[in-house]
């Protein structure tokens, strides 16, 4: 493990140059990972494993879309693609990756097949720590660990094609053959991560769960659409107000942010924009804190996590779903940004 030193803080990280993917492939060589569930994560993991020369079988309810991805992807029924509870029965170290809601319906099936000397993987803390409203809790004789790649299952892909590595936390919640560590990272290393960093099932959840309703995606979505809907209030166009808005900050200012942080940016902009947004940005800070106060104690508390799975569990829900995003996707906003996108010169 490598130490870091994170702002004062020291920490440790597992990088590919100290445990490579050789050691990986040496530690998993007798297993059989079953990956149960292609949706997001489930294409990601598995597809990156193969390629990394793991064992890999998939596990996936028949006839649907994601069976047929699945098929697509070059997963092969009756040889690498089985129904769920097959895919749970020929494993010794199951993947779960089925939806959060997903997991809780299909708990009774997977659980029948944990049986002793099996390991049961996550790529996120909800079931384990919500178990009280999951009711997934594990067979004390197995181990139980997680890896939860940090961002979407399509980038994960994406960066590993493109041979870098998105970074994932690592966590181990039972150690029953005093092996689960070397699985975990091994594991770790296999789905592609650039390198990981330690956690807890009950801090990752918490941290992701406020993280993606926060700043990652809901908090990001409705500034977007105050300072769009300000902007139009007081007669500027659609273009002007969407590239002020969106355009500008995903082409020019966020990827100054990655490449060398967030003074960086500051530094290659106006004398103007910098006073300006030094002195706003406090104002921001201040005004939304208790948002995200109130955010940490609704995950905290789990009534977060009974929101989703009440809704994450109803038939229509993907339904539902399709029509809320079509909502966004012709608003006016958003149909801006379709035309702007189509602006973009291309190399
Ligand atoms: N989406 C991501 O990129 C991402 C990132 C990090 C961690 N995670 C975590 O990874 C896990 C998988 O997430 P995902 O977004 O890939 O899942 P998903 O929502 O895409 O669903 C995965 C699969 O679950 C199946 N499914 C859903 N409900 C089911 C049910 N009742 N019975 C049987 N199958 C059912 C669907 O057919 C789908 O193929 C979750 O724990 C999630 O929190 C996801
Ligand atoms: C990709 C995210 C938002 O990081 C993940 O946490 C998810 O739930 O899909
Ligand atoms: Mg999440
Ligand atoms: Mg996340």
């Amino acid at each position: 493990m490598a130490t870091i030193n994170f702002g004062g803080v020291e920490e440790q990280v597992i990088t590919r140059e100290e445990f490579p993917l050789s050691k990986a492939l040496e530690t998993l060589k007798n297993d059989t990972i079953a990956i149960i569930g292609y949706g997001v994560q489930g294409p990601g993991q598995s597809l990156n494993l193969k390629d990394n020369g793991f064992n890999v079988i998939v596990g996936q309810r028949k006839g649907g879309k994601s069976w047929d991805k699945a098929v697509a992807d070059g997963w092969v029924p009756g040889e690498t693609l089985f129904e769920i509870e097959e895919a749970c029965e020929k494993a010794t170290i199951i993947q779960y990756l089925l939806s959060d809601a997903g997991q809780i319906a299909s708990w009774p099936t997977v659980k029948k097949h944990l049986t002793p000397g099996k390991t049961l993987y996550f790529s996120h803390g909800f079931g384990v720590t919500y178990h009280e409203q999951t009711g997934i809790v594990p067979p004390k004789d197995i181990d139980v660990i997680l890896v939860a790649p940090k961002g979407s299952g399509t980038s994960l892909r994406r960066l590993f094609l493109a041979g870098e590595g998105l970074n994932s936390s690592y966590a181990i919640y039972q150690d029953a053959t005093g092996k689960a560590k070397e699985k975990v990272v091994s594991l770790g290393i296999g789905v592609g991560s650039g390198y990981l960093f330690e956690t807890n099932f009950e801090k990752e959840v918490f941290s992701d769960l406020t993280g993606e309703r926060g700043i990652l995606m809901g908090a990001l979505a409705g500034l977007f659409e105050a300072q769009y809907n300000v902007l139009r209030k007081n007669g500027h166009s659609p273009s002007e107000a969407f590239n002020e808005t969106v355009e500008e900050l995903t082409q020019s200012l966020m990827p100054l942010v990655a490449e060398n942080g967030m003074d960086w940016m500051y530094a290659n902009t106006s004398v103007t924009a910098q006073r300006g947004a030094l002195d706003w940005k406090g104002k921001f800070r201040d005004a939304t804190t208790p948002v995200f106060e109130k955010l940490y104690d609704e995950v905290s508390s789990g009534r977060e996590a009974a929101r989703v799975i009440k809704e994450g569990s109803k038939p229509d829900y993907r339904e539902k779903l399709e029509e809320e995003l079509k909502e966004i996707r012709e608003s006016e906003l958003w149909l801006t940004g379709a035309e702007v996108r189509k602006l973009r010169p291309k190399a």
